[in-house]
């Protein structure tokens, strides 16, 4: 039995905090918010993100952190944004032997930094996990078959949260590749908006098909450029992410797309999601990496001038229809580079 403090008290955290319960584990939840904390502990449910799955009383749920916290293993769930603020508020009450782990997908807005990094600034003395791949917090409550990758550059901290997490419903892969892991997971939520404007156009499948596929390519040309290997985008956190983001409803970041392809700006369509859609500040990120590397980006490039720029979606599909012709096999080779 591991001690799990699971930081951030939405649908992903209290999902992961149902599943590790059930694996034996014991369970504190934390939420800075003391609303958030007390609605959940009164309903022992999250009625707006996961109606009908109860949170045992077996969890623990706070929003006040210990002086001292006897965490085996930290689970970082909240937003991108506030990765680094929740990090900082354990910083002196983990022990250096606690190994933090983090599901949140995107980067810090501000440094461009990749959320590996910016956990390993707050808390040096701790080995960083990075989890990711197709894993909607609706499905892994519920308890439905899911795979994900434990990525980390201390192979003995993964295959701890691997040991520590795996479970019949819930399949763990270890990787080193600590950066494609990361960029996959982020990176994907692009292209769940493209591939949901797509739809709110009414474009069809072959149109959604095109883009996830030469999506992960423009993916996985960045992510080389930084360092990564390119089979990790073949994998879970790659192809896997972007399989489930861009096709499954449950994907705030795909239905915020829809909205933008049915005619909302980029905000309107974020305010009627009501939830973290993590792509909108990752296309910024990603179009300024790219600028920065001299990476070719072209989707991303188009979803960045929708978003920024108020560029319309039936013009981004134009431009992207009317570049210059290619030969394939150079997409191929940048992908098996
Ligand atoms: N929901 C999913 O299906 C899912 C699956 C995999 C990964 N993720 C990723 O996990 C992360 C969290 O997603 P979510 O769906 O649980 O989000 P959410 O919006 O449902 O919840 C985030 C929670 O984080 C906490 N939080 C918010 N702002 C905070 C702040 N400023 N300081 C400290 N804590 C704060 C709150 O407890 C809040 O409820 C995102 O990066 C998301 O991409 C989500
Ligand atoms: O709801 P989304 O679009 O943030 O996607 C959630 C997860 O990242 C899916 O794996």
């Amino acid at each position: 039995m591991a001690n799990i403090l699971i930081l951030g008290a939405g649908g992903f955290g209290t999902a992961l905090a149902v599943l590790c319960d059930k694996c034996g584990h014991r369970v504190t939840l934390y939420s800075p918010f003391q609303q958030e904390i007390e609605t959940l502990s009164a309903a022992r449910e999250h009625k707006k993100l996961l109606p009908g799955v109860i949170i045992p009383e077996s969890v623990a749920m706070t929003w006040q952190l210990p002086a001292h916290s006897d965490a085996d293993l930290v689970i970082v769930a909240t937003p991108s944004f506030a990765v680094r603020g929740v990090c900082a508020s354990v910083k002196g009450i983990l022990s250096p032997e606690a190994v933090v782990s983090c599901v949140a997908k995107g980067f810090e807005q501000e440094s461009l930094k990749s959320l590996s990094v910016v956990i390993a600034e707050e808390l040096p003395q701790n080995s960083v996990v990075m989890i990711s791949g197709p894993s909607h917090a609706e499905e892994v409550a519920r308890g439905v078959p899911t795979t994900v990758v434990a990525a980390s550059r201390n192979r003995a901290a993964a295959e701890f949260v691997q040991d520590t997490l795996m479970n019949p419903t819930l399949r763990i892969y270890v990787n080193d590749d600590v950066t494609g892991v990361e960029l996959g997971g982020a990176l994907k939520n692009v292209i769940a908006l493209a591939s949901g404007a797509c739809d709110g156009l009414g474009l069809g499948d072959n149109a959604k098909a095109a883009l996830m596929t030469r999506g992960l390519t423009e993916i996985a040309r960045l992510g080389v450029a930084m360092g990564a290997s390119t089979e990790t985008f073949a994998g879970l956190s790659g192809m896997g992410d972007l399989i489930v983001t861009c096709t499954s409803m449950h994907s705030r970041n795909r239905r915020a797309g829809i909205l933008i392809g049915k005619g909302r700006t980029a905000r309107q369509a974020i305010d009627e999601v009501g939830m973290t859609v993590e792509g909108y500040t990752a296309t910024k990120c990603a179009y300024e990496l790219s600028r920065k590397r001299g990476v070719e980006m072209p989707i991303i490039e188009q979803v960045y001038a929708v978003l920024y720029e108020g560029r319309s979606p039936d013009e981004a599909i134009r431009n992207l229809m009317d570049r210059p012709k290619r030969h394939e096999s150079e997409v191929i080779w940048l992908l098996s580079r």
